[in-house]
């Protein structure tokens, strides 16, 4: 029979990615979202019930319903500047209403749990390539709220039989081949996506955020991996724990590092624009290089990230022509 899977942030970029790959690959898929950052129109299954993770009885409603077998969970905030400035807003969603979410799993049974987590929690990293080992030191609320998960979920692990595993996303990034879903945030605030909205015309110029940095061309190094390869290893880290293997954490990043100008010369290559690009002061809490080894999801996973810069840049560039349209 197939299983059930509750995506909780079902309707937000990574999340309706992840939903999309569901259902191809033969699952049962229910999506749980309050909208707050979400989109309707970007969940493409039938099961879509509206709801927020703080109100606990309408979660019990939706277990109920369904005949839940695991949940991944994408619900969360994920601005790391607006993290710093109002921490309550993010230890309140981020924290506390996952601990809602596990509570009601737990009353009914649910013991399989999949979460996103960040490379946010090793904060300034001691060594590149970073592996799941290295010191956790996240900086910001957000990295701290993810971290804080993550020790949740070992305890609950020893306690109460929970399984989950546990990824550690670098730079996601890309969009659906099909065009049809992509990364949509308000504000935006990641690279690609920017440069390409300044492809579009939609904004003026784009800013790069240091240029004295200790790098090959002193702006900053980061590890982009496409939505589909994170969803990909989700799935697999699913199967993992129906097949009753141990919880995990598992980092995700390609493993190749490209700089803010290499992105943005390859964006103008690939659209065809030259748009215009400003030098500016650095983003506070930046490292200069953040670059995954993902190779504890080759080995224990068989994963392998499928999509290069070109194809992320490539289908996120499909992604905003459309919703342009
Ligand atoms: N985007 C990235 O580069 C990145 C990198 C590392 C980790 N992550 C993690 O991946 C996950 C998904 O990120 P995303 O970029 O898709 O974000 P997103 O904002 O597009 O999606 C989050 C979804 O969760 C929903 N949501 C938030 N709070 C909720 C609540 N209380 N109840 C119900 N629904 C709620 C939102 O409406 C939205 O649909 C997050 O946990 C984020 O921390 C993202
Ligand atoms: O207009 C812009 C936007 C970004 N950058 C730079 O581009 C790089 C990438 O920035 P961004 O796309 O905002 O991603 P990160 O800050 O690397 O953070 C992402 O990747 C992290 C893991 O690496 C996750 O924890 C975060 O949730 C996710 O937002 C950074 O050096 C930024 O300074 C610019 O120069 N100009």
């Amino acid at each position: 029979m197939e299983k059930t899977i509750l995506v909780v942030g079902g309707a937000g970029y990574i999340g309706s990615h992840q939903v999309k790959m569901l259902a191809k690959r033969g699952y049962e898929v229910v999506v749980y979202d309050n909208l707050s950052t979400g989109y309707r129109d970007l969940v493409t299954v039938d099961n879509f019930e509206k709801g927020d993770l703080a109100d606990k009885d309408r979660l019990k409603e939706v277990f109920s319903r369904y005949d839940i077998d695991a949940v991944m969970h994408f619900a969360a905030f994920i601005q790391v500047g607006e993290s710093v400035k109002n921490p309550a807003k993010y230890y309140k969603n981020n924290v506390v209403n996952v601990i809602n979410l596990l509570d009601v799993m737990l009353e009914y049974d649910v013991k399989y749990f999949i979460f996103s987590s960040t490379a946010a929690v090793y904060g300034e990293p001691e060594e590149i390539p970073i592996k799941e080992g290295q010191a956790k030191k996240p900086i910001s609320p957000y990295g701290k709220s993810k971290l804080m998960v993550e020790q949740i979920l070992e305890d609950y692990d020893r306690a109460y039989n929970l399984r989950y595993t546990c990824f550690r996303y670098f730079n996601a990034s890309g969009a659906d081949e099909s065009g049809r879903i992509g990364e949509k945030h308000d504000p935006e605030t990641h690279l690609i996506p920017l440069v390409l909205q300044t492809a579009l015309g939609e904004r003026d110029e784009i800013y790069i955020f240091g240029t004295d940095y200790d790098t090959r061309d002193n702006t900053c190094i980061r590890d982009f991996i496409h939505v589909n390869d994170l969803a990909d290893a989700h799935i697999r880290g699913l199967e993992r724990l129906f097949e009753g293997d141990n919880s995990e954490v598992f980092n995700l990043g390609s493993g190749d590092g490209y700089s803010v100008r290499e992105i943005i010369d390859k964006a103008k290559e690939i659209t065809q624009v030259n748009f215009k690009v400003v030098e500016d002061d650095r983003r506070e809490g930046d490292p200069a290089v953040l670059i995954a080894d993902s190779s504890k999801a080759t080995q224990m996973l068989a994963w392998e990230p499928k999509y290069n810069l070109e194809d992320i840049i490539r289908t996120a560039w499909n992604w905003h022509k459309s919703e342009k349209i």
